[in-house]
């Protein structure tokens, strides 16, 4: 299988290192890095919001919060691949309402409770975590830094969390899985050739990994149209090598090799029964990912499923879907308690987790967050990224006046529905 495009990356410089004997894969992350230290060099003017985020001070001098860690994802990264993953689908409604819609509610501190110690820990599926932030599945590493999964698998070891690694790795499964200790949970998509997506699933559990994230919001791909207009070409994909072959000639028809890989390799016929079939295959707990509605919910606890996980992909799928946060007090109600209920998308904020929390979710994922840590400052960025978060929880439990997870409910935050409900 031909998954990238070669001729995209390589420059003449880049022809004479190959013809010098390098792999091919040496002189892609070579010619990555230059061009990576070229546009942050060109981007350090007078016009740059913060000067002083120069790569030689970083060290001294780091981001603090998330949206500077973009800022710098965004100078370090070729456009295409700043696009393609900072990108959403169609008019990206639902890309910018995930964000805007934490923006909305507003926080019920608390006052006059002793917040001199703050226990953010939780339980998951079993797994005891120093905190509710666990790492999304991002698919393709490597376009931010040439250690890939692998750096983001040991930012989340150093932070004691768990990382969903995606079926798109651009590391092997088996080069994380032996990266470092950790709690993982591999993500899966269902394939019109059933056998891969059984090979993949066998694959995670001889190698340790706690649980599947079936992702099932994605029978076809969402219409991206930076990718799209970017003609976005994507680094190898080591772990679906040998497996099934895809005809990636973009023809003339224009469009991303995701787009071409999606339509040939997914099925849009998944159903249910698939989730029935999943469960005949592993004895992994298995949580649903891409739930927005509670009759959906209903059906995920009816189908056995360990856990639901609300998320419209980072609005990557369907455009005017329900932001993240405002579906998830729908599903937290329909599910009643029977399974965890997680939330992803558009949280960049430690208050924004402090909301999720409160509506009922047991626990968050963030994905571009961790995405801009590993462009910017590769393993001790992703990392940061996540202590940042963790650390903004922490100072938005006390100044609400609550000491562990259990003691941020319902009353602490007031949503538009609330105000809305008071005004009748
Ligand atoms: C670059 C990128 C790649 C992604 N790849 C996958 C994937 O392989 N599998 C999956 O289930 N979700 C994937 N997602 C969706 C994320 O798991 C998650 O739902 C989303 O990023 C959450 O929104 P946030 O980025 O605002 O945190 C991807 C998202 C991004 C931004
Ligand atoms: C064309 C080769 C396929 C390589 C896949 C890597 C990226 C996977 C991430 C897909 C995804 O869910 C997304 O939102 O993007």
């Amino acid at each position: 299988m031909k998954f990238v495009d070669h001729d995209l990356y390589l420059t003449s410089e880049d022809f004479t290192k190959r013809r010098a004997g390098l792999t091919l894969e040496a002189v892609l992350h070579s010619s990555f890095w230059h061009r990576c230290y070229l546009s942050f060099l060109s981007s350090l003017d007078s016009r740059s919001p913060r000067p002083s985020l120069d790569p030689r001070g970083m060290e001294h001098n780091l981001p603090v919060n998330v949206r500077e860690y973009q800022e710098l994802a965004k100078k370090a990264l070729p456009k295409m691949h700043y696009d393609y993953i900072n990108g959403g689908a169609e008019d990206e409604y639902t890309l910018r309402e995930n964000i805007a819609a934490y923006g909305r509610i507003m926080l019920r501190p608390r006052v006059l409770v002793d917040v001199s110690k703050i226990d953010m820990s939780t339980n998951l599926l079993g797994y005891d975590i120093p905190s509710p932030i666990i790492v999304a599945p991002t698919g393709a590493h490597k376009l931010a830094n040439p250690e890939g999964e692998v750096a983001t698998s040991r930012a989340a070891a150093a932070c004691n969390t768990i990382m969903v690694l995606s079926f798109g790795s651009s590391c092997k499964i088996q080069e994380v899985a032996a990266s470092c200790d950790a709690i993982r949970f591999f993500q899966l998509y269902i394939y019109k050739r059933r056998d891969v997506s059984a090979t993949l699933v066998r694959r995670a559990e001889s190698l340790g990994f706690k649980a599947i994230v079936l992702t099932v919001d994605t029978p076809v791909l969402g219409r991206r149209e930076a990718d799209i207009r970017n003609k976005m070409v994507f680094p190898p994909s080591p772990n679906l090598e040998g497996l099934m072959s895809f005809n990636d000639d973009l023809g003339t028809g224009g469009g991303s090799k995701l787009e071409r890989f999606a339509s040939e390799t997914l099925d849009p016929s998944l159903s249910w029964k698939d989730v029935e079939w999943l469960k005949s295959i592993t004895s992994l707990p298995i949580l649903l990912k891409g739930v927005v509605t509670a009759e959906d919910a209903r059906k995920a606890v009816e189908a056995g499923v360990a856990g639901v996980i609300v998320s419209n992909h980072g609005g990557r799928q369907l455009d005017y879907a329900p932001p993240a946060i405002a579906a998830l007090e729908e599903v937290v109600k329909a599910v009643a308690g029977a399974v965890p209920v997680l939330v992803d998308g558009g949280i960049r904020r430690g208050t924004d987790v402090f909301k999720a929390l409160a509506l009922g979710a047991k626990a968050v994922m963030v994905g571009r967050p961790v995405f801009y840590g590993l462009a910017a400052r590769g393993e001790a960025g992703a990392k940061h990224v996540i202590e940042m978060l963790n650390k903004e929880l922490e100072l938005a439990m006390a100044l609400c006046g609550c000491r562990s997870v259990a003691e941020v409910t319902r009353r602490h935050v007031l949503t538009e529905g609330d105000r809305f409900r008071a005004l009748l």
